[in-house]
C-alpha cells in the first residue's frame, strides 16, 4: 500500500458519525457492538478476488466496492430481512494508491447511505491481489426470515426484474471489439451496480410462506437450491423467465447461457402459494419491481430436489450450471 500506513488508512475511512442507533461501537476498538431487543440477526459474509469477480479493466475502484457490499446487501434481501451494519476485511497490494482504496470505501458508501447502513469495523492487511470481504448484519422480526427450504406442491416460481442483463454487461465489457458502451449502458450498469430487492421484499410481510433465494450464481443454481432444500421438483417455463429487449442483439445460445447460468444480478427467485399471487404482483406493482411467474413447484417422489426446464415441448433435467468455484 503507497502512501498510507496502516492505521493512517483506517483512520482517513472511519466515519464522522453513525447512522444506526443500535451501534453502541463502530471503529476503534477490538470489535464492535451492535444491540437489538426484539429482532433476529441476520450474519453474511461473501468475497471478492481481484480476477475472479472483477477486473481493473473493466471496474473501477468505486464499482468494486459498490458491488461487493450490494452482493452481501443481496444475501440479506434474500432472508427477508433489512441490512445495519457492515465490517470490511481487505486485502491490498502495493500497486493500489490510496485514491483508488478510498474510491472502493466511497462506493460502498454510497450504498450504505441509502439503507442508512454503516460501516462499524473490519481488517487491514498487504497482500499479492485485492481481496475485499464483506460481513454484513441485518435484521428480520423474529421467526419471519426466508428460507430456501420453503417451497410447497402447487406454489408459483417467481423471479424479480429481468435475468442474464449483468452477464451481458460483462461480456460487453471483456469483449474488446465492442465500442459501443452507449447503447449498453443499461446492461453494464447492471453488472456494476447491481440492485439488491430489500425494499420490495420488506413490503412482503403480509404473505406468510415465501421460499426465498438470491440470484448471484445464475437461476440454474438457485432454483436447484430451493428444490433440494425443499425436497421439491421445481418445472421452470425457459420462455417465461424475463429478459432486457438488448439481450436480443445477441444469438439465442449466448442468451440461454446468460439467462440460466449468468448469475450476478442479484435478484431473487422464490416460490408463493397460487394464492398468494395476486397479493405479490400488487406489491411488486407498490414498490415499483417487475415481478414475473416462470413456472410450479411439483411433489413427485422420483424428481423431488431436481429442476426441469420446459422449452416448448420438451422438458429437460436442468443441472447447477451457473458459477461454481472450486471445480475440481
Ligand atoms: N467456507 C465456509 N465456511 C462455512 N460456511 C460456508 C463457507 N462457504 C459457504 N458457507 C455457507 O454455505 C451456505 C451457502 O453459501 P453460498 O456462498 O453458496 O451462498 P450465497 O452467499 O447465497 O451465494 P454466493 O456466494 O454465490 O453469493 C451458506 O450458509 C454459507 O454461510
Ligand atoms: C472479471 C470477471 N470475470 C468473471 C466474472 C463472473 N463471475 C465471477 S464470480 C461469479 C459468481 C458469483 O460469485 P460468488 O459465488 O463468489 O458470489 C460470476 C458470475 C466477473 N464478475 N468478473
Ligand atoms: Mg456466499
Ligand atoms: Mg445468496
Ligand atoms: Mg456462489
Amino acid at each position: 500500500m503507497r502512501l498510507l500506513e496502516e492505521f493512517d488508512f483506517i483512520d482517513s475511512i472511519q466515519p464522522a458519525y453513525y447512522r444506526q442507533s443500535s451501534v453502541v461501537k463502530g471503529i476503534g476498538d477490538d470489535a464492535a457492538i451492535v444491540r437489538y431487543t426484539n429482532e433476529d440477526t441476520i450474519m453474511t459474509v461473501d468475497t471478492m478476488v481481484e480476477n475472479v469477480h472483477f477486473s481493473t479493466k473493466t471496474t473501477d475502484a468505486f464499482h468494486i466496492g459498490y458491488r461487493a457490499l450490494a452482493a452481501n446487501i443481496s444475501d440479506i434481501a434474500a432472508m427477508g430481512g433489512k441490512p445495519v451494519a457492515y465490517v470490511v476485511s481487505i486485502v491490498i497490494p502495493d500497486s493500489w494508491s490510496s485514491h483508488a482504496l478510498h474510491e472502493i470505501y466511497r462506493g460502498m458508501d454510497e450504498l450504505a447511505s441509502t439503507y442508512k447502513m454503516d460501516l462499524i469495523g473490519g481488517d487491514t492487511v498487504s497482500g499479492k491481489q485485492l481481496v475485499l470481504s464483506i460481513t454484513v448484519l441485518g435484521t428480520v422480526l423474529k421467526g419471519q426470515a426466508r428460507y430456501r427450504s420453503d417451497a410447497l406442491e402447487n406454489d408459483i416460481i417467481f423471479v424479480t426484474g429481468t435475468i442474464g442483463d449483468a452477464a451481458c454487461g460483462l461480456h460487453i465489457l471483456l469483449d474488446e471489439s465492442e465500442t459501443d458502451y452507449e447503447r449498453y449502458q443499461y446492461v453494464i450498469n447492471r453488472h456494476r451496480m447491481p440492485t439488491p430487492r430489500v425494499s420490495f421484499i420488506n413490503h412482503c410481510s403480509s404473505i406468510e410462506r415465501m421460499a426465498l433465494n438470491d440470484i448471484s450464481d445464475g437461476i440454474s443454481n438457485e432454483a436447484n437450491e430451493i428444490a433440494k432444500a425443499s425436497n421439491k421438483t421445481l418445472i421452470i417455463d425457459y420462455h417465461q423467465v424475463p429478459s432486457h429487449p438488448l439481450l436480443a442483439d445477441f444469438t439465442l445460445e449466448q442468451c440461454l447461457d446468460w439467462k440460466i447460468s449468468g448469475g450476478e444480478d442479484f435478484e431473487l427467485i422464490g416460490t408463493v402459494p397460487a394464492n398468494d399471487w395476486a397479493t405479490l404482483q400488487k406489491i411488486a406493482k407498490e414498490t415499483n419491481i417487475k415481478i414475473t411467474a416462470i413456472g410450479m413447484v411439483q411433489d413427485d417422489e422420483k424428481k423431488n430436489g431436481t429442476v426441469w426446464l420446459r422449452d416448448g415441448n420438451t422438458l429437460n433435467k436442468l443441472a447447477k450450471s451457473g458459477y461454481t468455484h472450486l471445480r475440481g
